[in-house]
C-alpha cells in the first residue's frame, strides 16, 4: 500500500512513513494510492465482532508490512482497553429511523480518543523500533489537544506541543490540556483562532530546516493514520444496523472535515452509505461551499460548539483531490487561492462532491433548542456539537436509517448544556478532581519564529 500527496509533488511513502511524516513535503496531505475494497461477504462477517476485531479487519489492508498481525492486534487491544463502555461505540436510538453513535466513552470523552489512543500506540511501537525521538506539534479547537495529551503524556521518545486558541475552548477542554503533570507535554495558549493555530503548525512543517531539526510529526487529521482509525466506527455501526444488506446514512458534526472524510473512505471501501451529511455550526463554510460552489473564508465566529469553530477545513483538500480527478497541480492551485481568501469549485468537482455529501447548518439558538428537545423526547443529553449533528440529521431523515455521530460527552461543555436544559452534566468520577488540579500553560503570540524558538529551547534542538 502506497501513499501519495494531494499536491502530487512529495515522495511516495508506505503507511509507517506516512504516519510519522504528517504533512507531505509539498504541503499536501497523504492519501492511499488506491483504496482497498472489502467484499460484501467480508463486511457481512463483521457482524457480531468486537470493536477491536472490526478495527483489525478494516485497517489491516492499509498497513502493508508496518506491523505484524499479532503486533497490530496487541496495539489495538491496548488502545481501547481504557474505554468506559464495553461496546466502545454504542448506538442509541433517538427516533424510528434515527440513531446516535456515542463516540465519547474514551479517556478524554471525545471521538478523538478512537484514533489518538491507537496512533499513540502505533507511533510508540514505531519509535521503539527506530530508536528515534520526535517532536509532535498539534493545533486544537479543544478535543484533539486533550486526546493527544492523554495518548502521549509520559512517553520518553516524544515531546508534544499543543497550540490552542486562548479563551476559545471550554474550561473542561482547557483543563484537560493544562493539568497533565508529565514534562514531555506542553499546552500553549495562542492569540488568535483555531485557523491561526493550524496555520502555524503547517508553517512549521513547511519550514524544512525546523521540521528536520526537531524531527517534527503531526497528530492532527492531516496525519492519514488519524483518518484511517476513524473509518472503523463507520463499519462497526453500519454493520450493527444491517450493512451490507441494508444501506445507512451518516450525519457528522464537522470542523476540520477529518471525521466525515473517514466516512467517505468507508464508502469507497464498499460500505453501503447512501448519504454523508456535513453538519456545521455558524462557521458554515462547508455548507456554503456545497450549496454555492464558493469556498470563501469569513472569519471564525466563536460558538457554543467550539470544537467546530473552524473555517479552513484541512481535510476538504483530500475530498477536492478526488473531485478534481486526483490532479495534484489543480489542488495546489486551489490551496494557493485559499491563502488569499478562497476559490470557486469547478462544476464537475462540485457535482462529484454533491453526489457524495449533503450539508446543513445549525444556528446557536437551534443548537440550544435541540439539546432541550432531545432530552425531553429521549432522555439523551447531547453535547452542543452532537446537537448540531442531530438537528441537521433531522432535516435529512428518510427511509434509510440515519446515524448521527455524537462526538463528545456533554460534561465537556457544561455551561452550554446547562444553559439549554437547566441541568449541569457531571464529569465521570475518574475526572472528578479536574477543577482542583493545578494548571500549567504558556501564553504565546501568533508568531512563527517565537513558537519555533520556544519548541527548540524546550526540546534541546
Ligand atoms: N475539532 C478539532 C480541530 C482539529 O481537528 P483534527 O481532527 O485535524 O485534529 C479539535 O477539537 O481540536
Amino acid at each position: 500500500m502506497k501513499y501519495i500527496s494531494t499536491r502530487g509533488a512529495a515522495p511516495v511513502l508506505n503507511f509507517g512513513e506516512a504516519m510519522m511524516t504528517g504533512l507531505a513535503r509539498d504541503g499536501g496531505l497523504y492519501v492511499p494510492e488506491a483504496v482497498p475494497v472489502m467484499s460484501k461477504d467480508a463486511i457481512a462477517a463483521l457482524a457480531g465482532q468486537s470493536y477491536e476485531e472490526t478495527a483489525f479487519r478494516v485497517m489491516r489492508p492499509f498497513l502493508g508490512d508496518t506491523f505484524g498481525d499479532d503486533e497490530f492486534r496487541g496495539l489495538i487491544a491496548r488502545a481501547y482497553a481504557g474505554f468506559g463502555h464495553a461496546a466502545r461505540a454504542p448506538l442509541v436510538q433517538l427516533a424510528p429511523n434515527h440513531f446516535l453513535l456515542e463516540l465519547f466513552h474514551g479517556p478524554t470523552l471525545a471521538f478523538k480518543d478512537f484514533a489518538m489512543q491507537l496512533i499513540g500506540q502505533m507511533m510508540q511501537a514505531a519509535l521503539e523500533k527506530s530508536g528515534q525521538r520526535i517532536t509532535i506539534v498539534g493545533a486544537t479547537s479543544g478535543d484533539t489537544g486533550s486526546a493527544a495529551m492523554e495518548a502521549f503524556r509520559g512517553l520518553g521518545n516524544v515531546d508534544l506541543f499543543i497550540l490552542y486558541p486562548h479563551g476559545r475552548v471550554s474550561e473542561v477542554q482547557r483543563r484537560q490540556m493544562t493539568t497533565p503533570v508529565e514534562a514531555n507535554v506542553h499546552a500553549l495558549a495562542m492569540d488568535g483562532d483555531f485557523d491561526d493555530c493550524q496555520a502555524r503548525v503547517k508553517d512549521m512543517f513547511n519550514d524544512f530546516a525546523f521540521r528536520d531539526g526537531v524531527r517534527l510529526a503531526g497528530v492532527n487529521s492531516i496525519n492519514w493514520a488519524r483518518v484511517l482509525a476513524q473509518v472503523v466506527y463507520y463499519f462497526f455501526s453500519a454493520v450493527a444496523l444491517g450493512a451490507p444488506h441494508r444501506a445507512v446514512s451518516f450525519t457528522v458534526p464537522t470542523g476540520n472535515f477529518g471525521d466525515i472524510f473517514a466516512g467517505y473512505i468507508a464508502r469507497q471501501m464498499g460500505l453501503p452509505i447512501e448519504k454523508l451529511v456535513i453538519a456545521t455550526n455558524q462557521n458554515d463554510i462547508l455548507d456554503r461551499a456545497l450549496r454555492s460552489g464558493a469556498y470563501v473564508t469569513d472569519g471564525v465566529k466563536p460558538s457554543i460548539s467550539p470544537s467546530m469553530d473552524i473555517q479552513v477545513s484541512s481535510n476538504f483538500e483530500r475530498a477536492l483531490f478526488d473531485a478534481y480527478g486526483r490532479d495534484g497541480a489543480a489542488v495546489a492551485q486551489l490551496m494557493a487561492e485559499l491563502k488569499a481568501g478562497g476559490f470557486h469549485i469547478s462544476q464537475g468537482a462540485l457535482e462529484m462532491l454533491r453526489a457524495t455529501f449533503a450539508s446543513g447548518r445549525c444556528s446557536e439558538e437551534e443548537t440550544t433548542a435541540t439539546i432541550r428537545a432531545a432530552h425531553a423526547a429521549t432522555g439523551e443529553v447531547l453535547c452542543p456539537h452532537s446537537a448540531v449533528g442531530v438537528k441537521v440529521a433531522e432535516e435529512n431523515l428518510g427511509p434509510t436509517p440515519m446515524i448521527t455521530l455524537a462526538t463528545a460527552h456533554p460534561a465537556k461543555f457544561p455551561d452550554a448544556v446547562e444553559g439549554a436544559m437547566g441541568l449541569r452534566p457531571a464529569l465521570p468520577p475518574r475526572m472528578g478532581d479536574l477543577y482542583s488540579r493545578p494548571e500549567r500553560v504558556t501564553r504565546v503570540a501568533n508568531d512563527l519564529a517565537a513558537l519555533q524558538a520556544l519548541i527548540r529551547e524546550r526540546t534541546g534542538h
